[in-house]
């Protein structure tokens, strides 16, 4: 049966498993942008909530200070232009039931994840009920959330009925609507930092996930309009591939494969995952320091994460790990290093925040595939510790100084360029900007 969706330089053909696939007409370069889509629906997280503006996301600061709806007293815009928009999107729907339902003993018996659902679904099912009759248009946002793949678990009607109106739209389109919700989602964010939740039905539609991804989503602000959702290819794609874009962090190698099996009723085939079923399960990484330390150099050897330093990023293949470094793909490391390396840093331990951010990136080239933002981010902040240090120790004799300014160009000039090709996204101050105060400090 032909696809009947057309995008530029990108065609939709058959995949044996995952229905369809997005593959490319064309030769698509490196950080171009693929497709750019407004959200359908969107919410922010609890915690961002009265911090930014509920209608384009935009943060609050002197320049964009927010007004409350008068009506609820709950929802904050940056000027009448965000408040209309949203007004006729949803909040019209929901505004006089909005406290009392977040104030019920029903909403507060959800979890933080299912509380923020049941806000997206709410200003979903609002949306779609201010425009009944489009459903059947192949091409209209909701025409296209319909069109797509019901994931594995029907949410709980109890639980996800918000606000406690039902869309006036046909009875047998509801429980359609409800088996898609789950499954299509996006994680908003700001500087990959999640701020919000939110539908992008046409991306949903186009691309498959995959564990070592040649596109990602990024997300984009501005005044009186939805949050809109760029899809940037990683690296070149050529005619005929497919591009696919993570659905979740790659680095959870133990977990992904549970969140799609029970989010999006998939087994991934990638070639890691197709490695890490080789290899069978991880084990724990040892308590004793000498055989981790032993283990972290046989890491850092494997990657030459030391050498390249003076060159490019390698792309590390993921064959032939030496099964005694198997234990780095251990969730619990993971965010170990990590967070030795984040209170290494602000605490002003910058050798141990050097040498434990070193074997993070050593990890990282494994696990993320090439000019992957978190990458490009570790990098800024490698070379954000390294200048540091240079200016926290006044009595660094010349040619220690010398040797960590050399650090910092190289982590930065790396870093640099991945996060060139992501893109600035979300709120204006961000790491590209960091990244360029860096450089001139460096080179004034
Ligand atoms: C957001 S949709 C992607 C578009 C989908 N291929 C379609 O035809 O509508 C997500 C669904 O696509 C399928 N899918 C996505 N990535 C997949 C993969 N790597 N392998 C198998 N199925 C996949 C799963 O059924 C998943 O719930």
């Amino acid at each position: 049966m032909p696809i009947p969706i057309q995008i530029k330089n990108i065609r939709l053909q058959n995949h044996p498993s995952a229905r369809s696939q997005a593959v490319a007409t064309v030769p698509i370069t490196e950080a171009s942008k693929i497709i750019s889509v407004d959200a359908f629906a969107a919410v922010l997280i609890a915690s961002e909530k009265g911090k930014r503006c509920d209608g384009c996301f935009q943060i609050k600061s002197e320049d964009r200070l927010l007004r409350k709806c008068t009506g609820c007293g709950s929802y904050w815009y940056c000027d009448s232009i965000c408040q209309n928009m949203d007004w006729k999107a949803h909040h019209k729907k929901i505004c006089k039931q909005y406290n009392k339902f977040t104030s019920s003993n029903a909403f507060h018996s959800l979890a933080s994840h299912e509380k923020l659902e049941s806000l997206l679904l709410d200003h979903l099912l609002s949306q779609v009920s201010s425009i009944t009759g489009r459903v059947d248009e192949e091409m209209s946002p909701l025409g296209i959330f319909m069109s797509l793949l019901p994931g594995p678990t029907v949410p709980n009607r109890d639980v996800l009925s918000v606000c406690g109106f039902e869309p006036p739209i046909q009875p047998d389109t509801v429980p359609l609507l409800y088996s898609r919700f789950g499954n299509n989602n996006f994680a908003i964010h700001s500087h990959l930092t999640t701020i919000g939740h939110g539908i992008f039905p046409l991306a949903s539609r186009l691309f498959n996930h995959s564990c070592i991804p040649n596109a990602a989503a990024r997300y984009i602000f501005s005044a009186g309009r939805p949050v809109r959702m760029e899809v940037i290819a990683l690296r070149n794609i050529s005619p005929d591939s497919e591009i696919t874009i993570p659905y979740l962090d790659p680095a959870l190698y133990q977990t992904r494969q549970q969140i799609f099996d029970l989010t999006y009723g998939f087994r991934c085939t990638c070639f890691s995952c197709h490695i890490l079923e080789t290899l069978g399960p991880i084990p724990a990484p040892p308590a004793s320091s000498p055989e981790l330390t032993s283990i972290e150099k046989t890491l850092r050897q494997f990657t030459q994460v030391e050498s390249f330093l003076d060159g490019g990023l390698p792309v590390i293949p993921q064959t032939n790990i030496p099964l005694s470094m198997y234990c780095v793909f251990h969730e619990n490391y993971i965010t170990n290093l990590s967070e030795t390396f984040s209170k290494a840093s602000h605490e002003g331990h910058y050798n141990l925040a050097l040498d434990s951010g070193t074997t993070l990136l050593a990890l990282y080239l494994l696990i993320y595939p090439p000019n992957y933002p978190q990458t490009g981010i570790h990098l800024l902040e490698l070379a954000k510790t390294a200048w540091n240090m240079t200016v926290g120790d006044s009595g660094m004799d010349y040619q220690t100084e010398q040797a960590t300014k050399a650090r910092v160009r190289v982590f930065l000039s790396l870093g640099r360029r991945i996060l060139t090709v992501f893109g600035p996204e979300g709120d204006e101050d961000g790491p590209l900007r960091e990244a360029e105060t860096l450089q001139s400090l460096l080179d004034p």
